[in-house]
């Protein structure tokens, strides 16, 4: 680094709260969700939304089910305006969904948003100004009282002018903005005069939100300062604390879980953390991480894709192939031991009928959130014989023996290192037809058998081509391998030895074909062979001349 970082950065002073409990809490159950995709999102996109977009983004959050969404800063735009009146006049609000709305404590526009609102059945009024000691000196000019008293100028408006509503409950929401910048001691102060100043009271909850404006410490700072905000502010039963974590270390997601341990009952975010600079915290990513701890998040995300679509179109921002839970590439794996451990963690819960999931690697069962076991795995040069063996099982029902999967996965890793990219289920099938089923200087066309003896002695009659011409050949074994086995001994010659054989149905019915595999002994070890017939036993002699033309090439 070119600047000496202890010159121009100073460390965040954390608050010394060595009796902190949140460390041995759990979470239980899911907070209250704000979804602020419509306000915090929306400023902070190089094109704010229209109102179509706003539309398609507001049906997307009220399937998913969230009961509270700020819709907008109805003072700052005409198009946030006209959005608040389109859902209010147009009867787009559900009966148990409340909008918020976000306002300065500036009388015009306190006066303006509550314009906004005319009509709604009901609504949250959120009211902010900066606390922080910085933006108290830069930005206002200021001291600590003359912050407080712009907070209550604001707050006494917002009450009057509720009052003053034909109908239509408004709660109060108030934000020490720029919370994470603010002296502890002082964000206490200025939420408890403004608490009063609306009169807070049992029945009369209002909603304080504690938001990392910017994200300034590590997650636990944050906690350690929720708990002792918790535990220091007056009449905390009229609170209703929510938290509203920015993600500007990348650790939002840790901060807001952290914070919910520490006594937060409300969090305010947006979909995959979409908001100013680096983001607001992700709540896709917090209602999924609930999920797979066996907590019911309150959110219907088992149509990711979806959502993901109509976040992206809105926003015009791409969510990372690596998104959490989100991502495309999320539920693929291309590494061998990984692919090899999936595969397994699949066939043992197939095996044990288990509704517990259990899978390597796979913290949540994709499908619950809507997508397919197709991409679980997919094949380049970093790939081992369990996820070729998997594709080729699960796109072709191919279920290939152990030594020949090794055998086959070298193929499969040379043709990928050679091509230098991923390879697709058809170029993997394609390797396997070049590699066992091409036709090679032997070919059978036909056979026959019959009992010889009642011990299940069998007689072979088998018609080939080799090297070009017609052969018939003819031999007796315990069944028709063994018999195909003496036959090419004795009149072709050839000396084989089975060690391995295997064979399975694809499909079912009158359309199934059968599967064959078999190891002979080689030159330097076994040579495999495989085939695909309608008969098990063509199969099985087709497997057995494959493994032969493959060992004498
Ligand atoms: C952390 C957050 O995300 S907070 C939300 C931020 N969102 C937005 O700002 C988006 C919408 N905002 C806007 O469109 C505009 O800023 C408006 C319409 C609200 C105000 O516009 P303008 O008055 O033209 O300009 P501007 O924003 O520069 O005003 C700054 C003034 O507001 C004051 N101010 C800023 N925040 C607040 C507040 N919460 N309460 C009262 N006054 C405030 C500043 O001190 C400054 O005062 P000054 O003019 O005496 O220096
Ligand atoms: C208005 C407040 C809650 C805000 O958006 C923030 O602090 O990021």
């Amino acid at each position: 680094m070119k600047t000496a970082a202890s010159e121009k950065y100073r460390p965040y002073p954390a608050i010394r709260l060595t009796d902190r409990t949140w460390p041995d809490r759990a979470i239980t159950r899911p907070p209250a969700w704000c979804s602020v995709d419509l306000r915090d999102g929306n400023q902070a996109l190089i094109d704010p939304m229209d109102t179509p977009r706003k539309l398609r983004l507001w049906n997307t959050l009220v399937g998913m089910g969230f009961k509270q969404i700020e819709v907008g800063f109805p003072a700052a735009s005409q198009t946030d305006y006209d959005f608040i009146r389109f859902l209010i006049d147009g009867g787009h609000i559900p009966d148990d969904v409340t909008i918020q709305i976000l306002t300065q404590s500036r009388e015009d526009l306190i006066r303006k948003s509550f314009e906004a609102l005319d009509g709604a059945k009901r609504a949250i009024v959120h009211l902010y100004n900066s606390t922080s000691e910085v933006q108290r000196r830069v930005v206002f000019g200021f001291d600590r009282q003359g912050c407080i008293d712009l907070a209550l100028a604001g707050t006494r408006l917002v009450r009057e002018l509720s009052a003053q509503r034909a109908g239509g409950e408004v709660t109060f929401q108030y934000s020490p903005e720029s919370f994470t910048g603010t002296e502890p001691d002082f964000a206490v102060a200025i939420v408890e005069a403004v608490a009063e100043a609306w009169g807070a009271a049992k029945g009369r909850e209002m909603i304080v939100n504690l938001p990392a404006t910017v994200e300034m410490s590590t997650p636990n700072l944050y906690a350690d300062t929720v708990e002792w905000f918790c535990r220091t502010v007056k009449n905390r039963a009229n609170l209703i604390i929510s938290v509203h974590p920015h993600n500007d270390r990348g650790t939002g997601v840790a901060a807001a879980e952290l914070a919910v341990m520490a006594g937060a009952d409300r969090v305010e975010g947006t979909l995959f953390g979409n908001g100013e600079r680096t983001g607001n915290v992700d709540v896709c990513t917090l209602a999924l991480n609930l999920f797979t701890q066996g907590i019911d998040p309150g959110l219907d995300l088992s149509d990711i894709d979806s959502i993901r679509a109509a976040a992206e179109e809105c926003t015009g921002l791409p969510v990372h192939p690596r998104h959490p839970y989100a991502g495309e590439l999320v539920y693929t794996a291309f590494s061998g031991s990984h692919q090899d451990a999936i595969n397994k963690g699949f066939k043992a819960r197939e095996k044990a009928n288990s509704t517990v999931w259990e899978v390597p690697y796979l913290p949540i069962d994709p499908a619950d959130v809507g997508r397919t076991y197709e991409a679980v795995i997919r094949i380049n040069s970093q790939s081992g014989k369990g996820g070729v063996a998997y594709v080729l099982e699960r796109d072709y029902g191919l279920e290939l023996p152990k030594a020949m999967q090794s055998e086959f996965s070298k193929v499969v890793q040379s043709v990928a290192d050679r091509e230098g990219r991923e390879l697709s289920p058809a170029e993997i099938h394609a390797a396997f037809q070049a590699t066992y089923l091409e036709a090679g200087a032997i070919q059978v066309v036909d056979y026959s058998t019959v009992p010889v003896s009642s011990k299940g002695t069998r007689a072979l009659t088998a018609q080939l081509v080799v090297g070009g011409a017609e052969r018939i050949i003819q031999g007796v074994g315990a069944g028709p391998v063994d018999a195909f086995v003496h036959a090419l001994q004795k009149d072709l010659g050839l000396f084989v030895t089975v060690r391995d054989y295997h064979e399975h149905a694809i499909g079912e019915g009158s359309e199934s074909q059968a599967a064959c595999y078999v190891a002979i002994d080689g030159k330097a070890g076994v040579v495999h062979g495989a085939a695909i017939d309608a008969s098990v036993t063509m199969a099985a002699l087709k497997a057995v001349v494959g493994a032969i033309n493959r060992r004498e090439r």
